[in-house]
């Protein structure tokens, strides 16, 4: 494809201070300070500016049709495996890389948005993709799911969490997104309860890009497949505590065995369970796991740590 080549800045153009110029001295490049400025029309140049920005429209349009072909690629190849084709722990790596080398002025938040998008249409290239989640089309878990897999993804919605559970249990849902669960959840008895675990797993924490640092997902991706390890993540154990063993103890057998629990829930009805998050990926066979005191011990999944919008200057 044939680039036009743009006009070079005139020799020291005296740019006075406007946002135009601010936005168009943000550009980032991979050049060093002591070399020349990239070439860029002028500022007061605004025809040659959309012109400009045409080039990058096309450029980009032609990057995301290759992108979109090495995704068919792949839908081709797995049509023969049996490889799960929802990998979240890669997504979650691959916004990482991109929030790591970002810069100048497009906020964070647009870079995750726009490349959940493009995730979600690479799903959906790779065969049937849905959701399902509880409440109301304006809930916090519907908001969340299609934040997290965009507006294309087809949601559909349950009266409860635990029928949530039942539609990606039988394969009617490809991911049900749940509520975080908290303190004094509704009498029914919680998901995290119900659960069919190790079959489903807890994959993935909503939002990916929290507004504030330390703050905790409001929703759970779950779904039928095998959590990967991103490198920074928290993961979710099930456990069926003794009478004696109150909140504090169960705290303090995990943070003997070097697991201190990010947060710990306890349900004495209808039977004792309890709900841990410890810092980092466990896998089911950590030998860590054998030497607490608890009967049952399950993992319920694992996520990736979110990360965070840019903090108001
Ligand atoms: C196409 C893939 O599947 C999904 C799509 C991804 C993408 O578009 O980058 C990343 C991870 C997967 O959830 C893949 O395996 O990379």
């Amino acid at each position: 494809m044939p680039d036009q080549t743009p006009t070079p800045p005139a020799p020291s153009p005296v740019m006075p201070p406007s946002p135009q110029n601010a936005a168009v001295e943000a550009v980032p490049t991979d050049q060093s300070p002591d070399q020349p400025p990239p070439a860029l029309p002028q500022a007061g140049d605004l025809a040659a500016l959309r012109g400009e920005i045409d080039r990058i429209d096309t450029a980009m349009h032609d990057l995301l049709m290759q992108r979109a072909g090495l995704s068919a690629h792949m839908a081709a190849s797995r049509a023969k495996g049996t490889a799960p084709s929802f990998r979240p722990g890669r997504e979650a790596a691959i916004l990482r890389r991109l929030l790591a080398r970002h810069a100048g002025p497009l906020p964070r938040g647009v870079v995750v948005r726009l490349w959940r998008d493009i995730i979600s249409s690479s799903l959906a290239q790779q065969g049937p993709f849905n959701m399902a989640a509880p409440g109301t089309a304006e809930g916090v878990e519907a908001q969340l799911a299609r934040g997290h897999f965009g507006l294309l993804t087809p949601l559909k919605l349950y009266p409860t969490p635990s029928r949530v559970l039942s539609a990606v249990a039988s394969g009617e849902a490809t991911v049900a997104i749940m509520p975080a669960p908290a303190e004094g959840e509704p009498m029914e008895a919680p998901w995290w309860v119900q659960m069919e675990a190790p079959r489903l797993q807890v994959v993935a924490g909503l939002p990916f890009l929290a507004t504030r640092e330390g703050a905790e997902p409001q929703a759970f991706v779950v779904a039928p497949i095998v959590p990967e390890p991103t490198g920074r993540d928290r993961t979710l154990l099930r456990l069926e505590p003794e009478a004696e063993h109150t909140r504090p103890r169960i705290a303090a057998a995990f943070a003997a065995i070097g697991l201190p629990t990010r947060w710990l829930l306890r349900r004495d009805l209808p039977n004792p369970m309890a709900l841990a998050e410890v810092q980092g990926f466990l896998a089911p066979d950590d030998p860590r796991l054998a030497s607490l005191p608890f009967q049952r011990i399950q993992i319920l999944g694992a996520y990736a740590e979110p990360e965070t919008e840019d903090l108001p200057a």
